[in-house]
């Protein structure tokens, strides 16, 4: 699927705060990961924990490198920016559906959590898509298809089912942001109960928000 961007990009990111001194700007933010990126060039050689600061710095450093320093600066603000709020925004509805649901908690779930168990956990799936299309995180989208196409979607999107966009620019993040609730809510769901103690309404403005947060009080099961 082809799409094109109706001219929205960046204009959340100034929404973040610039200036405002609540929630650190984009400048303050890539001035941070600039210090970080500073900092790791002056390594030498390889070091035991590779993380994606060193991958791109590698690539900066090709002869013919794909991308230059400000557009991996760029790339690093951007995986921030996506993957803060969203995920953190999905499992707490997760947690609001499955508090109001709790039929769906009598699912058998054993305590391992390999690759192997997370591939054959269709039920958590089903529980994290599920959660995902009804909260609505990212309600929006800038984009429109620029022809008609039949195509079956990419990346797992289909027209009923895109919380995490679709077509060439599909979240980048989507099975990352997946992996982390499914090993969330088996923990949470394997090791503990919990009530619920206040807040968990839940508002579009325009992304997903809990304006009162949602508390919970958590009991270890034995
Ligand atoms: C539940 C969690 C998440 C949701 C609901 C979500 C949703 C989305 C949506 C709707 C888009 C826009 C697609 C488009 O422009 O058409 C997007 C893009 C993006 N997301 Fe996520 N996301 C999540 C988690 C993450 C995580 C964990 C990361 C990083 C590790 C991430 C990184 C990105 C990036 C970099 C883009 C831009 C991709 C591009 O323009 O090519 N997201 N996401």
């Amino acid at each position: 699927m082809e799409s094109r961007s109706l001219g929205a990009e960046g204009q959340s990111w100034r929404r973040l705060g610039e200036g405002s001194g609540a929630v650190p700007g984009r400048k303050n933010v890539k001035k941070m990961l600039k210090e970080i990126l500073d900092e790791r060039k002056k390594i030498e050689g390889r070091h035991e924990s590779i993380d994606f600061f060193d991958v791109l710095i590698e690539e900066v450093k090709e002869d013919n490198p794909s991308m230059t320093e400000n557009t991996a600066l760029n790339f690093l603000f951007s995986l921030l920016f996506g993957s803060f709020d969203s995920t953190s925004s999905g499992i707490t509805a997760m947690l609001k559906f499955l508090t109001d649901n709790p039929e769906a908690l009598k699912a058998d779930l054993n305590s391992k959590i390999t690759w192997e168990e997370y591939k054959s956990m269709k039920f958590t799936s089903h529980v994290i898509h599920e959660a995902l299309r009804l909260a609505s995180i990212t309600p929006m989208m800038f984009r429109e298809a620029v022809e008609d196409d039949i195509a079956e979607p990419a990346g797992g999107a289909s027209k009923d089912f895109m919380p995490f966009g679709g077509g060439l620019r599909l979240c980048v993040g989507a099975h990352f942001a997946k992996l982390q609730m499914a090993v969330f809510v088996h923990c949470l769901v394997t090791k503990y109960s919990w009530k619920a103690i206040r807040g968990g309404r839940m508002v579009l403005s325009p992304g997903l928000r809990f304006p009162e947060g949602f508390h919970i009080q958590l009991f270890p099961k034995d």
